[in-house]
């Protein structure tokens, strides 16, 4: 063992036990290249065994390598990238040896592999490049109409053949008037058909209600340097030429002054804008959504929105109903929301109960989709602070706490019984027949205790199960 012998300076077995255990490769040449040491991680390295490369020309098994131009050039090189073999890679350092007397005697080369971490770079750049493969195609996607439309989710029959009706259209240039109630989607939708029409434009949203009277006009048709005190000194762009080859979307239209409207009306007359201040027309090719909550038509007979105008918006009008019309559409969106919810704040589904659901359905969502998603939005935060696992009563704002769940609501739905011919009469014997079944369900088919819970004789609860056609197993 060359641990237990003491260290001889002159024994050349130690030094070589000891270069043949380093982690690098040692090949080392005499003056004409012809090798006479090699350690085992050279062997390793190089699939070359000593006994077959001592005393040989290292030309003749590497013509690449390094050494020989060390002898010819009497330079040092270092960290030379190297294949010495396919699929081996290696980092070279080499430099020539000298006698006391300062003559070339031969040249020493390490080499570390490095075969690892090219294959790992090659991964790593490979992977890149799907990255940005996998970016591109998602960015293309995030700002696609189907990206929008995606996120419209409905049950309800008329509400999907509204998304339909849309994406058809959005490829057309008409003007689009989307009608319905605050929170209903109809951003979300002008969003859709603007990314679905291919338009290369921008998409710029503008809500009539919230620009300050004065602000208006410069908002939507620029100025010029200079226009105005307090006008910008190089000018400022205005929203129409900001969606120059895309969309403008007007929200809350019916809120646009008055003495505005006609200016409005000539640019889509005309299909021009100027800025104020100039006198320069610019062409501008711009679509046009409008969205209201309100009845425009009642506000013309007020006077205070043009026909005119109204007629050049209206080209197509989408009416988006309000969610208290598509009560099927509660628990898919709700379900949706809590999902959307519990997985940005990284915490485990919570769920919703049939209870919460229950008020859900009887509460009339003034705020429509909005209001539903704040609600989730805030049950989940609660239901995570207090470490449960389901969204309760007490976690929903108080208007909806206070609401009570109307029982016959429960086991009968009005909604279908109402949409039929049907007449009084019997619209009051289908009630009768499903509270009947409903408490025979509840008291596990006991004819007794259902006609006690119902305060009907039991000769009665027999009669009306016979003429309703009520049998129990
Ligand atoms: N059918 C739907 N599916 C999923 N999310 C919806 C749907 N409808 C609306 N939302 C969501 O509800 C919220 C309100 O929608 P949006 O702002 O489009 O309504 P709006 O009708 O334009 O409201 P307002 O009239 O107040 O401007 C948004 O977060 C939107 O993503």
């Amino acid at each position: 063992m060359v641990g237990e012998k003491s260290f001889n300076k002159h024994d050349r077995g130690l030094f070589e036990y000891i270069l043949d255990n380093i982690p690098d490769s040692i090949t080392v040449v005499d003056k004409d290249g012809t090798v006479i040491f090699f350690n085992s991680t050279a062997e390793q390295y190089f699939a070359v065994e000593r006994k077959d490369i001592i005393d040989k020309d290292i030309r003749t098994f590497f013509p690449n390598a390094i050494l020989p131009r060390v002898l010819e050039r009497k330079t040092s090189f270092y960290n030379i990238y190297n294949s010495p073999r396919e699929n081996s890679y290696v980092i070279s350092s080499a430099v020539p040896l000298y006698d006391k007397l300062g003559n070339l005697i031969g040249g020493l080369a390490r080499d570390r592999d490095i075969t690892e971490i090219v294959k790992l770079s090659d991964l790593l750049n490979k992977t890149q490049t799907n990255l940005l493969q996998l970016e591109k195609e998602y960015s293309k996607m995030a700002s696609s109409g189907e990206a929008y439309f995606s996120k419209i989710i409905s049950n309800s029959t008329n509400f999907i053949q509204i998304i339909n009706l849309c994406r058809n259209i959005a490829k057309s240039p008409l003007n689009i008037l989307l009608k319905g109630e605050s929170g209903t989607g109809k951003e979300l939708f002008a969003k859709a058909i603007h990314y679905e029409s291919g338009r290369k434009g921008k998409f710029i949203p503008i809500n009539c209600s919230a620009i300050p009277r004065e602000l208006f006009e410069s908002e939507i048709f620029g100025y010029e340097a200079g226009a105005f005190t307090g006008a910008k000194n190089e000018g400022k762009m205005g929203k129409f030429e900001e969606a120059e080859g895309g969309t403008l979307f007007l929200d809350e239209i019916a809120d646009m002054p008055l003495e505005l409207q006609p200016k409005l009306l000539r640019i889509l007359e005309d299909g021009v804008v100027t800025r104020i201040g100039s006198n320069k027309q610019k062409k501008i090719d711009v679509r046009i959504i409008s969205a209201t909550n309100k009845d425009i038509r009642e506000l013309i007979t007020q006077d205070k929105f043009r026909m005119d105008l109204y007629y050049r918006l209206d080209v197509f009008q989408i009416n988006i109903p309000p969610l208290r019309d598509r009560k099927g559409d509660i628990a898919l969106l709700a379900n949706k929301f809590l999902q959307e919810f519990c997985m940005e704040q990284g915490i485990s589904i919570v769920e919703i109960p049939d209870e919460v659901f229950d008020i859900f359905n009887q509460y009339s969502w003034g705020g429509n989709v909005r209001e539903l998603r704040n609600v989730i939005q805030r049950s989940v935060v609660i239901a995570s602070q207090s470490g449960k696992d389901k969204i309760e009563k007490e976690f929903l704002p108080y208007e909806l706490q206070r609401i009570k769940i109307d029982e016959i609501n429960k086991i009968i739905n009005i909604d279908e019984i109402v949409n039929s011919d049907t007449g009084l009469e019997e619209y009051l014997e289908k009630i009768e027949k499903r509270i009947i079944q409903k408490t025979l369900e509840e008291s596990k088919n006991n004819k007794a205790l259902a006609a006690k819970s119902l305060k009907i004789p039991r000769a009665t609860l027999y009669y009306k199960m016979d003429k309703y056609g009520i049998s129990i197993d």
